[in-house]
């Protein structure tokens, strides 16, 4: 018997913009700089993505001979507006630090079509059962990584028979962060809906001038990446293999709009009766964010005294002037802190929702956005001795309204979760406001998770 986990590789071919010739001048530059945002991620491992579609009925035909020609097309006449994606990063002898470009002929985005030999769509897509982690990798893309080169962007469509298709991308966090990569996306599947390439649609910002480096924080992190396993390292590839822990399940939690508000009217009252006047900052993703974390620090008993949750903020509405069509990197990091047995405690996630609030907070005083940054990297380059939490993605990000032309997802993961240990926030499907959670953990982590998660927003919290 099949093992429930195969996929039939169909076809793998490069796909790369129209040639230069059959272009207009609006086309990306072919070769960007990294600037210290994108350097923090030279070595992070590739992020990634599933999109399903349900398409009742898909037959073979109307798979290979429609969807894929289609997606392929639109994929190619996207990639003009999005060169760096199509291109490599590189670290030549030459240059102090790496570049990404994209060179004709040369380069392109790998491009795999697969069939699903198994039923994977339901396995993959069951409300009731946690899926093995390891279940969807044989939709993930390869991304192609050696010392001396590495690609940015990798795709994968697998067809489901009869059920519909999913989309899968890898890719490089060194040159996109989550806000860009959204923009590639939503670009894609406007200009694959539309039929052809639309003069309309915003266009990313490349220019590099726009990003100020007063703490010399690119020569800080290229000396920092060189010395990792060096002297003069260049390689893209880790010094950590991060691995997918044994065992480890799957799981998509969902925060209606309406528990949602019934946390922040917890969070109101708790913070009333304390008169306290601290708490400033009670916004949706606070909200979810600590009451996820809050239920994992107990699912997990963490045993020491104070536990962190690392945050991404985007940077581009922060800075001076603020540059929101910015395309590449531009997040930073923010630590929330709290005492683990006050975590523990009753109030355990009115606690978490300060200390997240206290993080977004200090970011008002744009001095403080790069505090501590010089250590980003050396962060990036050892694995801590304890459980750091972080958060992948953002609800803002809104991958739900993805549609290439077969309506909204059926399902979004960020598979790379499942490596890194990240806690993944997205909206939610319904499109009411509510926040997707998405985790990775042992089974008998994520039972204990699952039961907590339900139990403090089945109580009867004032509404
Ligand atoms: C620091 C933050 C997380 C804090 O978010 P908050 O929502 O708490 O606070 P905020 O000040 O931004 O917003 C306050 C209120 O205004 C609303 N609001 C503000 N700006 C908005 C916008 N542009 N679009 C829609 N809503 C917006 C918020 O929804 C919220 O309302 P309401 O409460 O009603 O909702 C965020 O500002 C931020 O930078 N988010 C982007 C993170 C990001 O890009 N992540 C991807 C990283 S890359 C990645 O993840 C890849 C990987 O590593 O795997």
């Amino acid at each position: 018997m099949a093992k429930p986990n195969s996929v039939k590789i169909v076809e793998v071919n490069k796909v790369g913009p129209p040639p230069a010739s059959s272009q207009n001048s609006t086309a990306a530059p072919n070769s960007l700089p990294l600037t210290f945002f994108d350097l923090m991620w030279l070595r992070f491992p590739p992020v990634q993505h599933l999109f399903f579609y349900e398409v009742p009925m898909v037959s073979n035909p109307t798979f290979f001979d429609s969807i894929v020609p289609k997606l392929n097309h639109s994929l190619s006449l996207t990639l003009h507006h999005f060169l760096p994606l199509a291109g490599s990063l590189t670290w030549p002898e030459t240059s102090h630090k790496p570049l990404v470009s994209y060179v004709e002929g040369l380069d392109g985005v790998s491009f795999t079509v697969a069939e699903s030999e198994v039923d994977l769509y339901n396995l993959l897509l069951s409300e009731t059962d946690f899926s093995k982690a390891t279940a969807c990798h044989p939709l993930i893309p390869h991304l192609a990584l050696s010392p001396e080169r590495a690609a940015v962007l990798s795709v994968q469509v697998t067809l489901f028979p009869n059920l519909g298709f999913c989309i899968g991308l890898s890719t490089h966090h060194a040159v996109t962060d989550g806000k860009a990569l959204t923009s590639f996306i939503k670009t894609w599947s406007e200009i694959c809906k539309l039929g052809g390439d639309d003069d309309q649609l915003i266009k990313p910002l490349y220019d590099r001038s726009v990003i100020k480096d007063p703490k010399g924080l690119e020569e800080i992190y290229v000396e920092q990446w060189l010395k990792v396993d060096g002297p003069n390292n260049r390689s893209f590839l880790s010094n950590i293999e991060l691995q997918v822990p044994p065992d480890s399940v799957r799981g998509t939690f969902e925060l209606t709009r309406s528990s949602i508000e019934k946390l922040r009217n917890l969070v109101e009252i708790e913070m009333a009766k304390k008169q306290n006047k601290k708490l400033v900052h009670i916004s949706t993703f606070s909200l979810a964010c600590a009451y996820a974390w809050a239920c994992l620090v107990k699912a997990e008993d963490i045993s020491t005294n104070v536990v962190f949750l690392s945050l991404p903020v985007d940077c581009r509405y922060r800075l001076e002037p603020r540059i929101p069509n910015y395309w590449g990197n531009c997040v930073a990091s923010k630590v929330a802190i709290a005492e683990t047995r006050d975590v523990f405690g009753k109030e355990g996630f009115v606690v978490a929702v300060n200390a997240i609030g206290e993080a977004i907070k200090s970011l008002d005083n744009i001095g403080l956005l790069f505090d501590g940054a010089e250590k980003w990297v050396s962060g990036m380059s050892s694995l801590p001795p304890f459980r750091v939490y972080s958060i992948a993605w953002s609800p803002r990000l809104e991958v739900y309204g993805t549609d290439f032309d077969w309506g909204r997802p059926r399902k979004a993961y960020v598979t790379s979760i499942d490596r890194t240990g990240a806690i993944s926030v997205k909206d939610s499907r319904n499109g009411d406001g509510g926040v997707e959670i998405g985790l990775v953990l042992n089974k008998h982590h994520m039972d204990a998770f699952a039961s907590l998660f339900a139990q403090g927003i089945d109580e009867d919290l004032p509404a």
